[in-house]
């Protein structure tokens, strides 16, 4: 691999292009020559990673012609064109139709390296973003991918599939880390609005005095700019309440309120709109018992529970552990690139023989553990290896904080009540591992 940027050179006169490659690679490029265009088309693709500078009059196909062929191989490619005619209307059309930029002949190295310079960023760039799109997307999928065999999981499956091509508002009940966010994500995902944002609003978290500037949107003080509420961020996608349950007798009436008249937000320049968001609301909490101890407002639970799923504990469905628990080594063992340790008869015994009251994620950080080589019932956590081991329990401790952290979306109080820490106990961690809670702000989607 270079980090020289690369130039595929198209001129039909074969000693201009060898001294434009000659000048190209003394200024710090990659040049290919090529005196047939169809030849310089060959094994360009929309991974890359150079640009093209091609002269504008060739016999066989013009400059134009060819930027036309390439773009539709990938209409983010940077094609410059030269000519050594200053013909302004036919460059002002060229650039129109997307060609990167036009130089008229002759034209001096500078100027022609700063554009190639200039061409070649925005082509890394490009790359870069479509890396990361595609491994966030990766991620994503390998995150909402619903694991096991149980009767109950098959009938979850085949109800979530259903769920993502119908509309309609869920609610999904279950105790901690039973799977309800990722539940909601999976219908998202079968949905037709998997493109758009699905975006998670942590209950715990929301603060009276802030409530509707953050669900609808404010103005920017001065700049007339508005910041986009979740509601907004959430339009043809997904809004997905975490928690309803801690929402105060009057954050349950301003929610009424607001999914009733989510017909329409202001949106600056164009005007009011309509909403289009589905909302999918979980609870730990059984809500059938708070309306009944008046804890919970029936109109807002029966608002949204068009449908209801309930996640039962992990217990009650036991046959799915080994292979959750494989699941979660192999994930941890692929992220932190270890290697994969050996199941052991003990932790065999203690995945079959344990009640898992924190359900999924607590296997979840037991096979975390396991992976680590910290789990208790793991021979070899002592001697040899000793020396590494504070190492671990420092990364595995950081990995635990940074998830308190996610789920309360960056509230440092909502993550040391949490992980039960004492104030000044959590931010002499944060400090160690360097977390900084602002970072955790909002979920990325
Ligand atoms: N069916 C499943 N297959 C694989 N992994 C799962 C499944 N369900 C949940 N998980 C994993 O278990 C962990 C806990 O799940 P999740 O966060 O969805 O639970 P939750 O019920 O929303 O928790 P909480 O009530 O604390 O908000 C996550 O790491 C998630 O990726």
């Amino acid at each position: 691999m270079t980090d020289m940027p690369l130039v595929r050179l198209v001129d039909d006169d074969p000693d201009l292009l060898a001294a434009q490659v000659q000048s190209l690679e003394i200024a710090g490029f990659r040049a290919e020559a090529f005196t047939e265009p169809d030849a310089a088309l060959r094994d360009l693709g929309t991974d890359w990673p150079g640009i093209v500078l091609s002269d504008v009059r060739m016999p066989k196909m013009d400059g134009f012609q060819l930027f036309e062929r390439i773009h539709a191989i990938d209409p983010e490619l940077p094609v410059i064109l030269l000519t050594g005619h200053g013909d302004v209307p036919m460059a002002v059309a060229a650039l129109r139709q997307g060609v990167y930029d036009f130089l008229t002949k002759p034209i001096g190295g500078g100027s022609l390296i700063a554009a190639l310079g200039r061409a070649a960023s925005a082509r890394a760039l490009v790359l870069e973003n479509r890396n990361l799109r595609r491994l966030q997307h990766e991620r994503s999928a390998s995150e909402t991918r619903l694991i096991g065999q149980s009767a109950f999981m098959m009938h979850l499956r085949e109800t979530v599939e259903r769920l993502g091509g119908a509309e309609g508002d869920v609610m999904i009940l279950g105790p901690t880390g039973s799977g309800k966010e990722t539940v909601a994500r999976a219908i998202h995902r079968q949905s037709q609005r998997l493109a758009r944002n699905f975006v998670r609003v942590s209950c715990a978290t929301l603060d009276e005095a802030r409530f509707d500037s953050e669900m609808r949107g404010s103005e920017a003080a001065g700049r007339g700019q508005r910041i986009a509420g979740q509601l907004e961020r959430a339009h043809r996608g997904t809004l997905y309440l975490d928690d309803v349950e801690a929402l105060s007798p009057a954050l349950q009436a301003r929610l009424l309120e607001l999914i009733e008249d989510k017909a329409f937000v202001p949106t600056g320049a164009t005007g009011p709109r309509p909403l289009d968001v589905r909302i999918i609301a979980a609870s730990r909490a059984d809500l059938g018992q708070c309306m009944k101890d008046g804890s919970f407002r029936s109109d807002l639970f029966y608002r949204l529970s068009g449908i209801t799923l309930t996640l039962p504990p992990l217990a009650e469905r036991r046959e799915d552990i080994p292979e959750l628990f494989q699941h979660f080594l192999l994930s941890v063992a692929a992220r932190m690139d270890l290697p994969v340790r050996p199941i052991t008869g003990e932790v065999k015994a203690r995945l079959s023989a344990y009640g898992w009251p924190g359900n999924l994620r607590e296997l979840r950080h037991f096979a975390e553990h396991h992976a680590l080589g910290l789990s208790p019932f793991e021979p070899s956590a002592s001697g040899a290896e000793s020396q590494g081991l504070t190492d671990l329990v420092a990364e595995y401790e950081a990995e635990l904080i940074r998830d308190a952290l996610r789920l309360a979306e960056g509230n440092a109080t909502a993550a040391m009540s949490r992980l039960r820490l004492a104030r000044k106990t959590f931010y002499d961690k944060l400090t160690r591992h360097g977390i900084k809670p602002v970072e955790f702000r909002r979920t990325r989607t």
